[in-house]
């Protein structure tokens, strides 16, 4: 692991903040809009230091390195600089987070969400639908494969990996007919005019904390704690937060993949405009070949967005969630024969 300051601070008097950062532009792009957002905020400057893990460097070599594997280094070389006291905060995609808490670290602040839902960049303009049967269609992520097996298109899905840039070249340089993608990352990079559909969560539904930004800082550093509190928006915690506990509950029972999406409804959306607002959430777990799926839905307070959350798995595990790579009673729940005696 190493670092390097990429950039230089006005002289303010007030302490100014090195904010940990990936190299890749995705990860540049979401600290710098940290930076600008804890400086407008707080009246502090704000720097970002580059941490450069191995997974980078073989990533920028060309050799591989996939999924939550590749993801969990990035992660865990943010936080050790963090430990390590070389930065103050790490900025990461909610979604590459582990559940599990990391000891001596904070999530500070979940600062705002970019629209959650998967997008399709294909070749001429095509949407899914449009696709041949037989197109072959990049992702590297087993939620997105099972989802695209489960729409039932013929679709061929192709493992993939590398950043975005990497990943819609291999629709450019006609590899490949279509990758799927995080409209978010998408967007914070202005590459969005390249999607040719946004997937509807009823095809696809998101990764739990996709879209969203994860602030985190030392237990230590009460004042940055204070500091960097008032960022945290409350809506998209407690949807992010009922999300990540379905994940949780589900990991306990099942390694299938998992999609989930919560909204904060206001008590205007829901024809009480005495009521308070309530949390709406869907999940699925699929088989990886997307042929068995448990998809459930709650709506709880927004309070209780742990509660909802692990409720919501616990139900999803009752019915078969924790079954889905074997065949068995998830498979054959739904029938009306009777077993001859
Ligand atoms: N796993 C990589 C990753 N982590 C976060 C994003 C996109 C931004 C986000 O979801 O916040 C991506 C790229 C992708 O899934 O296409």
């Amino acid at each position: 692991m190493s670092a390097t300051s990429v950039s230089a601070a006005a002289d303010t008097g007030l302490r100014t903040v090195r904010i940990g950062t990936r190299r890749s532009l995705l990860a540049r792009t979401q600290s710098q809009w940290v930076a600008d957002l804890v400086t407008a905020r707080t009246g502090h400057p704000a720097e970002l230091v580059e941490i450069t893990t191995d997974g980078d460097r073989s990533q920028a070599a060309g050799t591989s390195l996939v999924g939550s594997a590749s993801t969990g280094v990035f992660v865990s070389a943010l936080r050790e600089a963090l430990l390590a006291g070389q930065v103050d905060l790490a900025v990461h995609s909610l979604k590459d987070l582990p559940t599990a808490p990391e000891p001596g670290i904070t999530l500070v602040a979940v600062p705002g969400r970019e629209d959650p839902r998967d997008v399709v960049v294909a070749r001429d303009g095509l949407t899914l639908g449009e696709l041949p049967v037989g197109s072959r269609i990049g992702t590297g992520s087993p939620r997105r494969a099972a989802q695209l097996h489960a729409l039932g298109l013929g679709l061929e899905v192709v493992a993939i990996r590398g950043n975005v840039d990497t990943r819609i070249g291999t629709v450019t340089r006609g590899d490949l007919d279509a990758v799927v993608l995080a409209r978010a990352g998408l967007a914070r990079i202005e590459r969005l005019h390249e999607a040719t559909e946004v997937l509807d969560p009823l095809q696809m539904l998101p990764a739990p904390g996709q879209g969203a930004l994860a602030l985190e800082c030392r237990d230590d550093d009460t004042e940055l704690r204070h500091l960097l509190a008032p960022l945290d928006e409350p809506d998209v915690r407690a949807a992010v937060t009922a999300e990540r506990a379905v994940l949780a509950t589900l990991e306990g029972g099942c390694s299938a993949p998992i999609g989930a999406l919560a909204d904060v409804v206001e008590a205007d959306d829901l024809d009480d405009p005495e009521g308070s607002p309530e949390l709406w959430l869907r999940a699925i777990a699929l088989s990886a070949d997307g042929t068995l799926s448990v998809r459930m839905s709650a709506t709880g307070s927004v309070a209780d967005a742990v509660g909802v959350g692990t409720r919501l798995g616990g139900e999803m595990l009752a019915e078969g969630a924790g079954q889905l790579d074997q065949p068995g009673p998830a498979s054959t729940s739904d029938t009306d024969e009777v077993p001859h005696a």
